[in-house]
């Protein structure tokens, strides 16, 4: 576990612990004024006493509990409205006009003063607090959770859950609320530390509960006497209220780190001196692991200049997987070995910025999703680095009317947006190209049509290619070579005059 996200954990588990178990323990009744005024750190008072004779440590115990309960009250209020109004919000457009109308007109109230204005007014009890900050806190984070929604109800799961009737509340519940608990997470602890923040700010004011000892509280009573900072009192009736205030907000603010994954079990083989020449696709005993599972053992293979080698194997069995990893698309941390484009590996960080769309290519499963919908198919060829003029060229090439890059991917078909795709990865003329089950998505005629277009355009800029498919028929067509992947292990089936079997 990464040090940045273990170390929070346990310093708010300490303060738990200080919290809940500490009053068990205090030496004093934090509220009793039987010392003498400001004694300083002793053994009998180990943090010294305040003006009024009152023990710094038993208040400073207490005011932790009062903090921490604070926090998770108001955090657990204002998130369980976050989450149920944005939730009805986004899914029932009956209710979104009332909830984001009373959010809007929250959004706009002046929060600060109207806490000032209640609180002065109420009397400052630690319900009222509670009660206003939880009313008050969540309309930003609700208007985040209801788009959310919006988005994911429009997503094929949910309405494939509906057509098979699905209740509302059960959609929501199973098929929604997942997708939210990172910003649910974020809402809690971010509010949990401007709650706790809140209430030293109001008791420091004088506005707090005076049944409660707080650590705002301890610094009203602090800053209450004009000679805190003439004498050495404020270094045990100042300090440790702000200490404990600091660690805590920073310890929450912390927690919001990432856990780094657990790292694959990969023993890192030792890489033979690089052996292919220039022009070469090569991949050097490339082993992949998902946590403790194997996936892709030992692959060591090349691929020659111009070359047509198509990946075959069953389904699962890593032909994604080590696709992906050969253009660099997965975390370093799960594959050892090595795998070079002219003698370039995918390892070096700057291999994405010298070869993506350049050196090679990498047309993917789906062509659909490999597009952005909300942009032209002009601007997402201009963003590989080509001109206007040349994406023009590129799209005519593989047969589609210029006017084609003026429309969004939804306004095209599946066959428009493979061609498209086949026209992006030849733009650049790269030297490689992955096609990764490009066509298993389309009907018999278009797979033809687009596998046969492939295999021209390869061979016409003597492109090399590494086909996968799991289509025997389509691999024996148009490869030179084939791989058979079973079980992560890969071995060679080398054809001679394979193509030209029935697919053509
Ligand atoms: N991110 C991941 N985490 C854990 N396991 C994974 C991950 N990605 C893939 N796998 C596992 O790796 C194995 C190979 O998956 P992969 O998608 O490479 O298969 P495939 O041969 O391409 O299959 P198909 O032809 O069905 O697409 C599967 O068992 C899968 O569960």
């Amino acid at each position: 576990m990464n040090k940045v996200y273990k170390l929070p954990i346990i310093v708010i588990g300490i303060l738990f612990i200080v919290a809940f178990i500490g009053p068990i323990f205090v030496p004093y009744d934090p509220f009793s004024y039987d010392a003498a005024s400001l004694l300083s750190p002793s053994a009998d008072h180990w943090l010294g006493t305040n003006r009024l004779g009152q023990d710094i440590l038993s208040q400073l115990i207490y005011g932790t509990r009062t903090s921490i309960l604070i926090g998770l009250c108001i955090a657990a209020c204002s998130t369980i409205l976050v989450v149920v109004l944005g939730l009805l919000a986004g899914y029932f457009p009956i209710l979104d006009k009332v909830i984001n109308g009373v959010a809007n007109v929250l959004l706009v109230l002046p929060n600060l003063l109207l806490i000032l204005i209640i609180m002065s007014f109420a009397g400052g009890g630690m319900a009222q607090l509670v009660i206003i900050l939880s009313l008050l806190s969540w309309p930003s984070y609700m208007r985040i959770v209801r788009s959310a929604v919006l988005t994911l109800k429009e997503r094929e799961f949910v309405k494939s859950s509906q057509l098979f009737g699905g209740h509302s509340l059960y959609i929501l519940r199973a098929h929604i609320f997942p997708h939210l608990r990172p910003i649910v997470k974020t809402k809690f602890i971010l509010t949990c530390k401007s709650a706790i923040l809140t209430e030293a700010g109001l008791a420091f004011l004088g506005l707090g509960d005076p049944n409660f000892i707080s650590w705002g509280s301890m610094l009203n009573e602090a800053f209450s006497q004009p000679s805190t900072f003439l004498n050495s009192s404020w270094t045990w009736i100042v300090i440790p209220p702000v200490l404990f205030l600091t660690i805590l907000t920073m310890s929450l603010a912390f927690l919001l780190e990432e856990k780094t994954k657990k790292p694959s079990k990969l023993k890192k083989v030792a890489i033979d001196t690089i052996q292919n020449g220039l022009d070469d696709l090569a991949a050097y005993h490339v082993n992949i692991a998902f946590e403790e599972k194997k996936v892709v053992s030992d692959v060591s293979f090349q691929i020659k200049s111009g070359e047509i080698v198509s990946l075959i194997g069953p389904s699962g069995s890593g032909k994604t997987t080590l696709a992906r990893a050969m253009y660099g698309l997965l975390p370093t941390d799960v594959w050892s070995g090595d795998i070079q484009y002219d003698g370039k590996s995918v390892r070096n960080p700057q291999f994405a910025n010298d070869c993506y769309w350049k050196t090679c290519a990498y047309i993917y499963q789906d062509a659909r999703s490999a597009f952005n919908p909300l942009l032209k198919l002009k601007d997402q060829f201009l963003e590989i680095g080509i001109s206007m003029e040349q994406s023009v060229a590129a799209v005519e090439e593989v047969s589609l009317p210029k006017n084609i890059l003026e429309k969004y991917p939804h306004e095209c078909s599946g066959g428009m947006l493979s061609r498209s795709l086949i026209a992006l990865a030849f733009a650049n003329k790269p030297k490689f190209i992955i096609a990764d089950e490009c066509t298993s998505a389309l009907d018999p005629i278009l797979k033809k049509e687009i596998v046969l277009l492939l295999e021209e355009k390869v061979r016409a800029y003597n492109i090399s290619l590494l086909f996968i498919t799991h289509d025997m028929d389509v691999a024996y067509a148009i490869s030179d070579r084939t791989l058979s992947i079973v079980e992560g292990h890969v071995e060679e089936e080398v054809l001679f005059n394979a193509r030209g079997s029935q697919f053509k």
